[in-house]
Order: C-alpha cells, then sequence, then structure tokens
C-alpha cells in the first residue's frame, strides 16, 4: 500500500453561516494549512499513486485567494472545506484543514 502527502498553505476568506450569533459571520481571512492524504495499492503507469502537482493544482489553484463561501456550495467551515477537498481527488481518503495554530479538522472517508 502507498500513501501520498501533500501539504499546502492558501489565503482564503470566509463568512460562516450560523443559527446563533458569531464573529465568524463576517467576511474574515485565514492562511489555510491543508493536508491531503491519497492511497493505493497500485500505482499508475507514471509509477505514482497521484501526482502531487496535481494535487496541488486542483486544491490550491480553486482556493488560494478566494472567498469559499463561492467555491464551496455548502457552509464552508473546516469540516465541509476538508469533506470537499477529499472528494476532488479520486485516491485521497483523509485531508487536515487547518484554520489556525489551534483549530484543526480531519476529514475521512468511511
Ligand atoms: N467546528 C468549527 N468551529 C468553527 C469553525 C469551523 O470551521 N469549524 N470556524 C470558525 C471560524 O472560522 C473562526 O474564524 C475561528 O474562530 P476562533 O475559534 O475564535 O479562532 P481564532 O481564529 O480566533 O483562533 P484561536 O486559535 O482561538 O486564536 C469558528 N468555529
Ligand atoms: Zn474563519
Amino acid at each position: 500500500m502507498y500513501t501520498v502527502i501533500k501539504r499546502m498553505e492558501i489565503s482564503a476568506s470566509h463568512s460562516l453561516k450560523l443559527s446563533y450569533r458569531s464573529k465568524c459571520e463576517n467576511l474574515h481571512g485565514h492562511n489555510w494549512i491543508i493536508t491531503v492524504y491519497c492511497r493505493s495499492e497500485v500505482l499508475n503507469e507514471d509509477g505514482m499513486v497521484v501526482d502531487f502537482t496535481h494535487i496541488k493544482e486542483t486544491v490550491m489553484g480553486r482556493l488560494d485567494h478566494q472567498n469559499l463561501n463561492e467555491v464551496v456550495s455548502l457552509n464552508p467551515t473546516a469540516e465541509n472545506i476538508a469533506r470537499w477537498v477529499c472528494e476532488q481527488i479520486p485516491t485521497c481518503f483523509k485531508v487536515e484543514v487547518r484554520e489556525s495554530e489551534g483549530n484543526t479538522v480531519i476529514y475521512e472517508k468511511d
């Protein structure tokens, strides 16, 4: 079994729609650390599980310097962003999204 791990830093804004009053309802930004985990028992014809560059293009290309409310169809919490990222990459089984030093979410496929 092979595991590929790609860590990326993106700058992006979001505002959260919540059922309670919160500062997070206001548009604000984070320097997100997104770590993608991909796994496969077999390698493709290029000898890879998935190309690091393709992961970067998929994640950073779509999220960096964007308003995440306009990219992710659900409320752009770290949880929903982690799931969205995982769904974009076929061999992905786990995504960590770190919003700040103290705030990290992990999404893992069943
Ligand atoms: N479970 C979640 N909780 C919160 C999320 C989230 O995505 N999932 N997001 C937020 C907001 O994005 C907010 O920006 C974070 O606020 P806060 O917890 O106050 O964190 P700080 O940026 O101030 O970071 P510290 O580590 O506390 O300094 C809120 N909750
Ligand atoms: Zn936030």
